[in-house]
């Protein structure tokens, strides 16, 4: 994953900026929607583990609904709907990056997901403030300064020093540590560097949508291989289409207008993601608690 992401940094400082966007859609449209493609069958298969039985139509039926909702929620409250957006979102980052390193009392890990997944968008905001306030504002309305996105970031930075380090002495954090804040340092010179899609598009796809990938094929057919991989694209490939056709529905409707698309692919994110860390979050508690099917302890 390091290699891959020293790559990304190289790719960014020689591409341009048409180049970039166009590698950040391919990217986020075929690895990042991928792995929130099979969402309807994991949910099927976990209901099954814990002797639930109902069929997938029904579980189409809720997802569609919930999808509908956020849609909804969106166009009413649209500021709150990202807020909740971004919030879920930090913690989901913050999940599948920790889930098998920590061992906080429930409630305690949560907060640690939450702070060090915000901390890392909140790093893309930073960095970007200008791009990101202009996108926020076509969103939801309303325009947050320079300044919220830098305080923000200082007060999560401070709360996740002051958990990690009390993690550590309290003996709660396996990891290396020097390696993890390492890993902050790659990332904050990745957004640095790249445009604000390519920078948020190598976190997304290398350090979430690729290790989540992994996750859901151990989860669903027990092995990480050529042939389980097979198997997940087979059972996704329908519900991938329809997100990918979805989205160039929005294009199609909107134009090729660059700030409408960012918008409508955070929309269209947004949407697919809600329902996607509800059902994460349970499979990743479930390959943590199962040592059987659990990934690279
Ligand atoms: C608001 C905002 C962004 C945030 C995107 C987020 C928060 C995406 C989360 C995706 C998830 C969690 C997918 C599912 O796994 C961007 C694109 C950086 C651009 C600037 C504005």
């Amino acid at each position: 994953m390091i290699v891959a992401t020293v790559f990304g940094l190289w790719l960014s400082v020689f591409l341009g900026d048409r180049s970039e966007a166009i590698l950040s859609y391919v990217l986020i449209l075929s690895f990042g929607v991928l792995h929130g493609a099979n969402d309807i069958d994991l949910i099927g298969a976990y209901a099954r583990k814990r002797g639930i039985k109902k069929s997938n139509f029904q579980y189409v039926i809720v997802y569609l609904l919930t999808i509908l909702c956020i849609w909804s929620l969106f166009y009413v409250y649209p500021f709150l709907a990202l807020i909740a957006f971004v919030l879920i979102s930090g913690y989901h980052f913050g999940e599948q990056h920790w889930n098998k390193k920590i061992s906080f009392a429930p409630f305690w890990k949560a907060v640690f997901y939450f702070l060090y997944g915000s901390f890392i968008l909140f790093m893309i905001f930073y960095v970007n403030n200008e791009q990101v306030q202009v996108i926020i504002g076509e969103i939801s309305g309303i325009k947050l300064s320079g300044q919220f996105y830098r305080f923000t970031l200082i007060l999560l930075g401070l709360l996740l020093a002051v958990q990690w380090a009390l993690g550590l002495l309290l003996g709660h954090l396996k990891h290396q540590f020097f390696f993890e804040l390492f890993l902050l340092g790659i990332f904050y010179v990745i957004f640095k560097t790249s445009s604000l899609l390519l920078g948020f598009c190598i976190y997304f796809v290398i350090w979430h949508s690729v290790p989540s990938l992994l996750d859901q094929m151990k989860f669903l057919y027990g092995e990480i291989s050529g042939k389980a991989f097979l198997k997940y694209l087979k059972s996704s490939f329908i519900y991938w289409l329809i997100s990918v056709m979805g989205f160039f529905g929005i294009y199609l409707l909107l134009g090729s207008d660059d700030g409408f698309l960012v918008s409508a692919l955070i929309c269209f994110l947004a949407a697919i993601t809600f329902p996607h860390v509800f059902i994460m979050s349970r499979l990743e508690k479930y390959l943590k608690a199962d040592s059987k099917t659990d990934v690279g302890g």
